[in-house]
C-alpha cells in the first residue's frame, strides 16, 4: 500500500501574497515524511493543496497518473478518497461520541451495513489504542486521545496517503512521544505514504524517513532524514537544532545588519549534534519504507556528527543493524525478534490514557 506523490513547480498565492513558489518534491510511497518551517510559511496551505482543498496557481501534484489540480470535480472527489487527513484540532464533532465520529466517513461515503461499520471502527480504534473509549464524547477525553480519535477517523477509508497537521500541537512532551510511537506503528501496519507537519524538533529528528523545510516562500531542502540532519545549510541547521543564531528571526527572517552583528560578535552555529537513532515500531519490526541507519551518509560519503546512531544503552545502530535484521527474519512472527534488548530505544507501547 501507499502511493508516491510527485509535486512539481507548485506555487500558491492569496491575492498579492505569495505563500510559496516553485515547490518540487517527491513523497516516496510508504515512507514517513515531515514538513517543517517557521510559523506562517504555508505548511497547512501545502497540506490543503495536496488534498485538493486549495487550488495552486501553478504546478502539478501527481498522484499516480492523475494531476490533482487539473482533475474535474468528480475525479477529484474520487482521488480524495485515497487521502486520510488529520487537521490540527482533530476536527471531531463535539456532540457525537468517539464511535460515531470515527464511523462518520463510512456512513457518509460508503454503503456499508452497520455491522460492517462496527468491525472497521473497532479495528481502527484498536490500532490507535482507543478501545474502551467509544462511548465518550470528545469533551470527556484528553488532547492526546482526541488526536488519536482523529487519526482513527482519518484511517477508516483505508487511505493510501495520510496527511497529519501538527499532531503535537497542544500536547505535552510525553503525550507527543506516545503519539509519535502510534504514528510509527501505524505506518508499519498500513504502509501508507505519510506527510506530517510539525514544529516539534524531536519528532522531526527521530520519526521520519524524509524531512522538508519551508522558509522564505521556498522549499529550502527536502530529502532523507540523514541528509537534513547532517546538512551545513544555515537555515536547515538553525531550524533542526532549534537555535537563535542563524537566518531565521522572530518575524521570519533576519535582515543583513542583524546577521552581520551576529558574525561580528563571533556567534557561530556550533557543532552539529549527533543524528539520533530512528524511532522503531513498538513490536520491533522493520517498516517497509525504513532505511538502514547510516545508509544515506555512507552512500554519499558524509561523515555523520560524532555520536550519531548511538542509543541510550550505548549501542551503535549502524553496527547493530545487520544483526538486528537477521534476528527479525529468523524470528518471523515473534514480536521484537530474538535480538537482545530490542527494539531500539524510546519505544513504548501506546498507553491507554494519554
Ligand atoms: N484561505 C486563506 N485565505 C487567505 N490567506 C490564507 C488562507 N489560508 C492561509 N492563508 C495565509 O497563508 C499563510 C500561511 O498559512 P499556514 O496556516 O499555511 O501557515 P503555517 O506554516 O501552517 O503556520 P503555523 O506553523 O503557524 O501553523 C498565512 O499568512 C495565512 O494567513
Amino acid at each position: 500500500m501507499g502511493v508516491e506523490i510527485r509535486v512539481e513547480g507548485l506555487t500558491k498565492s492569496f491575492g498579492r501574497q505569495t505563500i510559496w513558489q516553485d515547490v518540487s518534491l517527491t513523497l516516496p510511497a510508504g515512507e514517513i515524511s515531515v514538513l517543517l518551517g517557521p510559523s506562517g510559511t504555508g505548511k497547512s496551505v501545502f497540506l490543503k493543496s495536496l488534498v485538493g482543498l486549495l487550488k495552486p496557481d501553478r504546478g502539478h501534484i501527481w498522484v499516480g497518473d492523475r494531476d490533482l489540480p487539473r482533475l474535474p470535480e468528480a475525479q477529484l472527489y474520487e482521488t480524495r478518497k485515497l487521502f486520510g487527513v488529520l487537521f490540527q484540532d482533530g476536527a471531531l464533532f463535539g456532540s457525537m461520541n468517539i464511535y460515531d465520529n470515527v464511523a462518520f466517513p463510512l456512513r457518509e461515503h460508503t454503503k456499508k451495513t452497520e455491522s460492517e461499520i462496527r468491525n472497521i471502527v473497532m479495528e481502527k480504534l484498536e490500532l490507535v489504542g482507543l478501545i474502551g473509549a467509544e462511548k465518550k464524547l470528545p469533551g470527556e477525553i484528553s488532547g492526546g486521545m482526541k488526536k488519536r480519535a482523529g487519526l482513527a477517523r482519518a484511517l477508516v477509508l483505508n487511505p493510501e496517503i495520510l496527511l497529519v497537521d501538527e499532531p503535537d500541537s497542544g500536547l505535552d512532551p510525553v503525550r507527543t512521544s506516545y503519539l509519535n510511537q502510534t504514528i510509527v506503528d501505524l505506518n508499519a501496519e498500513i504502509g501508507a505514504t505519510f506527510l506530517i507537519v510539525t514544529h516539534d524538533i524531536n519528532t522531526a529528528r527521530t520519526v521520519p524517513d524524509n524531512i522538508g523545510l519551508l522558509f522564505r516562500r521556498e522549499l529550502v531542502m527536502f530529502g532523507p532524514r540523514e541528509m537534513l540532519l547532517s546538512s551545513e545549510e544555515p537555515v536547515v541547521r538553525q531550524f533542526l537544532n532549534a537555535r537563535k543564531i542563524g537566518p531565521i528571526g522572530m518575524s521570519e527572517e533576519k535582515d543583513v545588519s542583524e546577521l552581520e552583528a551576529e558574525a561580528k560578535q563571533g556567534h557561530d552555529p556550533g557543532k552539529l549534534p549527533p543524528i539520533p537513532p530512528q524511532l522503531m515500531p513498538s513490536d520491533g519490526r522493520i517498516r517497509a519504507g525504513q532505511h538502514p541507519p547510516g545508509a544515506w551518509c555512507a552512500a554519499h560519503g558524509v561523515t555523520p556528527p560524532p555520536g550519531s546512531f548511538i542509543d541510550d544503552l550505548g549501542r551503535n545502530w549502524v553496527e547493530e543493524w545487520p544483526r538486528y535484521v537477521a534476528s527479525m527474519s529468523t524470528a518471523a512472527g515473534a514480536p521484537g525478534g530474538q535480538f537482545p534488548g530490542n527494539p531500539p530505544p524510546g519505544q513504548q507501547g501506546a498507553g491507554a490514557g494519554y
